[in-house]
């Protein structure tokens, strides 16, 4: 019997997604860069306030088998076959329950190497109506594959402790094992809806997309990378306006942010590793104050203005400031504190619109290689946010401030931040939950700040 499940919200991205519910099942050998895909895929999902949860089925198998060695996943040994499809039974229903609870997307982290495993795992989510899209990950590059050998061997659970060596050989002996059963997705599977990816997006085969949901997913796993990059993030040099104390508008640098702006190529440099002195790909907003502070930048760098990277539209609090609209619009500022994220300024934008006018600029991110971002607090709040798995109650208090340049390294497990300050002073333009005062320090416990 089918059981009854709660009516589901629109989840604020504008996306319809009442009556669809996907399981994103995960399909490769071991060191294909499955588990990053994962929690790649769901890191996005949730800026976009989509459900998404990862269901990891090594994660009970731990549970049974804390770390079994190589020979626990040949099909020969009776033992290992039973836990490991116990693993996945347990996994499969917390997934379906989760589902019943609500849940968008879920996305199942496993090999699911073969074709029965994954006629299974659709005949389970079928009865429920939840949509199954199959994504594998093949790889015979061999430098990806010992990198996340690598990678595996020193941050895997299954491997802690171990002599680095004596695991890398174990686990690629698994991987002989594994490799013995593998069926790849092929014509006998052409009812289902699939994505494979060749070599982390050298080559995509997509079968059978469905609806916009899993269009969107499929979308963003086309775009995906591995190749070693960095983004670089700066606010503009301090404006006129921040030295008023006054938000949105157009103001030109005061003359502390031209100062800003003549030393940045400086911080830029700076912040190279050995070795890295590339040309970046500069990105700015289209307003003035962001434009004068990458004009110092070496003609090599080759420079677009972004529409979408223009600061959160304050509507008709466009050049105010904090104690004035407190002053004529209390009840929308107090809302405001209540809840930063969601409040729309009258005429203007939540920090929820920016996200959503953000998605283009995440998914050309996930393209592109180095990138270098001058652009404004709430812009760069969001897109630091998308990086550092930041939440949405938390991320428009965060403190960014002027004259610091951050660099973010996205590394398999979670992305590496290095902060570089100008030493070119100029106001805070940070303000605390309740204040009105723009230069006021960060309070203990009202807000998160990027420690710099
Ligand atoms: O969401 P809050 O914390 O108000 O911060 C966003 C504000 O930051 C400001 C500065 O106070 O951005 P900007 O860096 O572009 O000058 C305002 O223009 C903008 O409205």
């Amino acid at each position: 019997m089918e059981l009854a499940r709660p009516s589901r919200k629109t989840n604020g991205a504008g996306v319809q997604v009442e009556d669809t519910q996907i399981c994103v099942v995960m399909v490769g050998l071991p060191a294909r860069g499955k588990s990053l895909i994962a929690q790649k895929a769901q890191r996005y999902l949730r800026w976009l306030s989509i459900d998404a949860e990862v269901f990891n089925v090594g994660v009970y198998r731990r549970k049974g088998n804390k770390q079994p060695s190589a020979d626990f996943f040949d099909v020969n040994n009776a033992e290992g076959e039973r836990m490991r499809k116990a693993a996945a039974e347990a996994a499969v229903t917390d997934m379906l329950n989760w589902f019943r609870k609500g849940g968008i997307i879920a996305i199942l982290d496993a090999t699911n190497s073969t074709k029965a495993r994954r006629r299974w795992i659709k005949e389970r989510c079928d009865k429920e109506g939840v949509e199954t899209l199959f994504v594998e990950s093949k790889c015979d590059d061999e430098e990806l594959i010992m990198s996340n050998i690598l990678e595996v061997k020193t941050s895997s659970p299954d491997y802690e402790g171990q002599d680095p060596e004596t695991a890398a050989q174990d686990f690629r002996k698994r991987i002989r094992n594994y490799e013995k059963v593998y069926e790849t997705i092929d014509k006998d599977e052409s009812d289902l809806t699939y994505l494979k990816i060749m070599n982390v997006g050298k080559q995509v085969i997509i079968n059978a997309i469905q609806d916009y949901l899993q269009s969107r997913v499929v979308y963003y796993l086309m775009n995906l990378h591995i190749k070693q990059r960095s983004i670089w993030l700066s606010r503009h040099g301090e404006s006129e306006w921040n030295v008023y104390g006054k938000i949105g508008g157009d103001a030109d640098l005061s003359p502390r942010g031209e100062a800003y702006a003549l030393k940045l190529p400086e911080l830029v440099k700076q912040s190279f590793d050995p070795g890295e002195d590339h040309p970046l790909t500069v990105w700015t907003s289209t307003l003035k104050r962001t434009i004068a502070t990458a004009r110092h930048l070496p003609q090599e760098y080759n420079q677009l203005q972004w529409k979408a990277l223009d600061e959160l539209d304050s509507g008709v609090c466009d050049n105010m400031t904090y104690a004035e609209i407190k002053e004529l619009y209390p009840e929308d500022f107090e809302a405001r504190d209540q809840d930063k994220y969601n409040y729309r300024y009258r005429g203007g934008e939540s920090y929820r619109d920016v996200v959503i006018r953000l998605e283009p600029i995440i998914m050309e991110l996930e393209r592109s290689e180095n990138i270098l971002i001058v652009t404004h607090q709430a812009i760069l709040r969001c897109i630091y946010a998308y990086f550092m798995k930041e939440d949405q109650e938390k991320s428009p208090w965060l403190n960014v401030p002027l004259h610091t340049l951050i660099k973010l390294t996205p590394r398999a497990y979670g992305t590496e931040k290095q902060v570089f300050k100008a030493g070119v002073e100029a106001v805070s333009t940070w303000r605390g939950k309740g204040s009105v005062a723009k230069h006021e320090d960060p309070v203990e416990g009202v807000t998160t700040s990027l420690d710099v």
